[in-house]
């Protein structure tokens, strides 16, 4: 059966307390048993909280890492570093860094390839912009993300691998893919996947939507044959809201 999963990305909010605060809340909460709870802080912040929610079923993840194991590179963090503080799960792809830090295919790829080597589980995130849409061009596209990003693994690596469905004009937005538009491209992406690997490896892979996920969508679009799970960003910077996701996936 395929892992449900609600991560929350915070992408650059929250200092040290803020973070604190946060999951000094978060622990107080029952989670469903049927989701596992992620939350992916700032890289300052990730030490802490991996110590403060040692004993409770979140699991820590990073919104980003180097492609290289070590080196001169400035500014950077590589895989080893997150594994020293009990981080290993990682976000590549977010169409923030694919826009704004110019991450294309190739870097991609090679982040995919220093997860894996690192025994870590990568969430690989796909997806297109407005206009890809309007020129009905999506499909190949998200085609295109997978086949350079993440089709060079082997069949076993699969197993650590989740992909996240992000529109990019739906991120940030408040406009949300809707359920039908969200479930055609997740089903879409597993066909992809089948149809590369096998059926088998397809129907294990959690698929998580991510683009303006709020308390009172979560329902419908967690609802969908092939979705997952969400990606959360600014709805996940509050406990309220987020508890509201994770629970409309509640059994
Ligand atoms: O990683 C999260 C996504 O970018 C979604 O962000 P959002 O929920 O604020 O639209």
């Amino acid at each position: 059966m395929r892992r449900k999963i609600v991560a929350g990305n915070w992408k650059m909010n929250y200092d040290l307390a803020e973070t604190e605060l946060f999951l000094v809340e978060l622990k107080k909460q029952v989670f469903p048993e049927n989701v596992m709870v992620m939350i992916a802080p700032a890289f300052t912040n990730l030490n802490h909280a991996f110590n403060s929610v040692r004993e409770h079923p979140v699991t820590i993840v990073a919104q980003n890492m180097h492609q290289n194991n070590e080196g001169a590179f400035t500014g950077e963090i590589s895989a080893k570093m997150l594994k020293s503080i009990g981080v290993t799960t990682v976000i590549l792809g977010h169409s923030e860094r694919r826009a704004y830090f110019n991450e294309n295919s190739t870097v991609l790829s090679e982040k995919v390839n220093t997860a894996l080597e690192n025994e870590m589980t990568a969430i690989f995130c796909v997806g297109e912009e407005l206009k890809d849409r309007k020129e009905e061009t999506h499909f190949e596209l998200i085609k295109t993300q997978l086949s350079e990003g993440i089709f060079h693994i082997s069949d076993d690596a699969w197993k650590n691998i989740v992909i996240a469905y992000e529109p990019v004009w739906a991120i940030g937005t408040g406009e949300t893919a809707s359920p039908e538009q969200a479930q055609e491209m997740h089903k879409f992406i597993r066909k992809t996947i089948a149809e590369k690997y096998s059926k088998e490896i397809a129907d294990k892979v959690s698929i998580l939507y991510g683009g303006s996920v709020k308390a009172d969508n979560a329902t419908e679009i967690f609802g969908q044959e092939d979705v997952d799970g969400g990606l959360i960003g600014g709805a996940s910077l509050k406990v309220d809201s987020f508890m509201k996701i994770i629970n409309a996936f509640g059994t």
